[in-house]
């Protein structure tokens, strides 16, 4: 908290520690500097009632500097509790269901600066029966603060970025099928590798398989592998995408794109852990843990019969949602900024985004999401004179960035582009595509309508460009 710029006028509440300390006969101060973490007690109306001695040094704050002051206002130099602004709040948690609650946050401290932090809350009572939240603050190093993955980082910091980084942590330590879900472009592939990367078998392989673009006659070998003279033309053995995943994680991307009659095989599989080679006779094992990902609705699917209930049972021990990008705003330029440093490192430039360039993105709804903003930078990039992105280099294509819109009292009206688009009948890539993606909000199984092709040729020609 910046204490110099604190709200003065805050009431002065009780000082509770006395309170505290007659009821339980504890000095509570001495009970938490035990605690070698940062940590403070808070009562059910927000107010801090004690804080240790390392949040005292972390902070650089007097604990009668904090005593009485609501925990949002130290913490995240808020007037309003956290949960109201859209975060997973641990004070609301604990206070609601009684349970002890593990957040990930984003803290200032009393320098303004901002730290990632992972919280442990507990419920602590007092001998008269009242509930207090007691708090650990867990402070990340610095190189934690985004989740890296390879050479790509998951960048954010909004609060819907944040509670959804918090459960891929969770998650990712456990060894349960995990479904994610999320838009096209929204980050799936990215948070499986984290999920991969957090798990016990970071240090093993970890496989993606593409639902979408492999052929129904493929399957088998590919998952599953072959014999020597397997089928016509099948020179030597190979080993499946499945028992290379041995020991690691099998990344099933697109998995609401499989047809029927693979979804039963990949069932057989995932439920005995076991299978054959095609054209082989032994029966090999391999321990693999699934992560799938879909945009679609699956149990809507299920519903419909276009995909086995019991195969998403399987899948979807835990599910996971990945929020659009319009849903996290504050996110944009954050992303911007590491994906113009790549696009950067790879084309030999340097480039920065004016301000007005920035409030354009800020505005815009990304139907195509964190993929779309790499696209629209890239060509800013090519189009820009100099190393500054202005606005005009942003081209939307068709889409009318919401504060433009709200000035053209239409807000996010979209190009028409009816079903006259250049139409391409399973060839080349339609110059369209993109736009049409926008005009049906990432719906691929409405542009491959429109188009006339299959949505797995559709996805082909996305990932072609991605
Ligand atoms: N939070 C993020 N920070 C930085 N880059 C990101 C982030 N999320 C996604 N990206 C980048 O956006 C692009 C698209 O991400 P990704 O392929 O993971 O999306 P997806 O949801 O799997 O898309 P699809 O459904 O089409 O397969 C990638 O280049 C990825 O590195």
């Amino acid at each position: 908290m910046d204490m110099q710029n604190r709200d003065r006028t805050t009431p002065d509440v009780h000082k509770p520690t006395q309170k505290h300390k007659s009821a339980t006969g504890l000095d509570v101060q001495s009970v938490l500097n035990i605690q070698q973490n940062p940590m403070v007690l808070i009562d059910d109306q927000y107010r801090i009632i004690a804080a240790n001695q390392a949040y005292q040094e972390a902070y650089g704050v007097q604990s009668d500097e904090v005593i009485g002051r609501c925990c949002h206002e130290i913490s995240h130099h808020s007037p309003v509790p956290c949960h109201m602004r859209g975060e997973d709040c641990p004070h609301q948690a604990v206070f609601t269901t009684g349970e002890a609650h593990d957040v990930r946050h984003i803290h200032y401290d009393h320098q303004n600066h901002a730290e990632h932090v992972r919280i442990r809350g507990h419920a602590i009572k007092d001998q008269d029966g009242n509930t207090y939240l007691g708090e650990e603050i867990i402070r990340l190093p610095h190189q934690e603060e985004d989740i890296t993955c390879g050479d790509m980082r998951m960048v954010g910091r909004s609060p819907a970025f944040m509670k959804c980084l918090h459960h891929i942590e969770m998650a990712g330590r456990t060894d349960a099928s995990i479904l994610l879900y999320g838009e096209s472009g929204v980050g799936k592939e990215l948070a499986a590798s984290a999920l991969h990367q957090f798990s016990a078998r970071a240090s093993e392989a970890f496989i993606t398989v593409d639902c979408a673009s492999l052929p129904e006659t493929l399957f088998e070998s590919e998952i599953l592998g072959h014999e020597r003279g397997a089928f016509t033309g099948c020179l030597g053995r190979k080993r499946g995408l499945y028992e290379m995943a041995d020991r690691g994680t099998l990344f099933l991307d697109e998995v609401g794109e499989l047809p029927l009659s693979m979804q039963a095989k990949l069932l057989r599989v995932l439920e005995t852990g076991t299978f054959r080679r095609l054209g082989g006779s032994e029966t090999l094992h391999a321990d693999v843990r699934i992560i799938a990902a879909t945009n679609r609705n699956l149990l809507e699917m299920a519903g419909q019969r276009q995909f086995r209930e019991d195969l998403y049972y399987r899948l979807a021990a835990i599910t996971i949602d990945l929020p659009p990008l319009r849903d996290r705003r504050d996110d944009i330029a954050g992303i911007a900024a590491v994906l113009l440093e790549r696009i950067g490192k790879s084309w030999g430039g340097q480039w920065t985004l004016s301000k007005d360039a920035e409030r354009c993105l800020f505005a815009y709804d990304f139907p195509g999401n964190v993929r779309e903003l790499r696209n629209i930078l890239q060509k800013a990039a090519a189009l820009a004179d100099g190393p500054v992105i202005q606005a005009n280099h942003l081209n939307f294509t068709g889409v009318i960035p919401a504060f433009e819109a709200h000035a053209a009292a239409s807000p996010g009206a979209v190009r028409d582009f009816g079903t006259t688009a250049s139409v391409t009948r399973g060839g080349a890539q339609p110059d369209d595509l993109e736009a049409l993606l926008r005009q049906y909000q990432g719906n691929r199984r409405r542009v491959a309508e429109t188009l006339g092709v299959s949505e797995r040729t559709v996805y082909r020609w996305l990932r072609r460009d991605a």
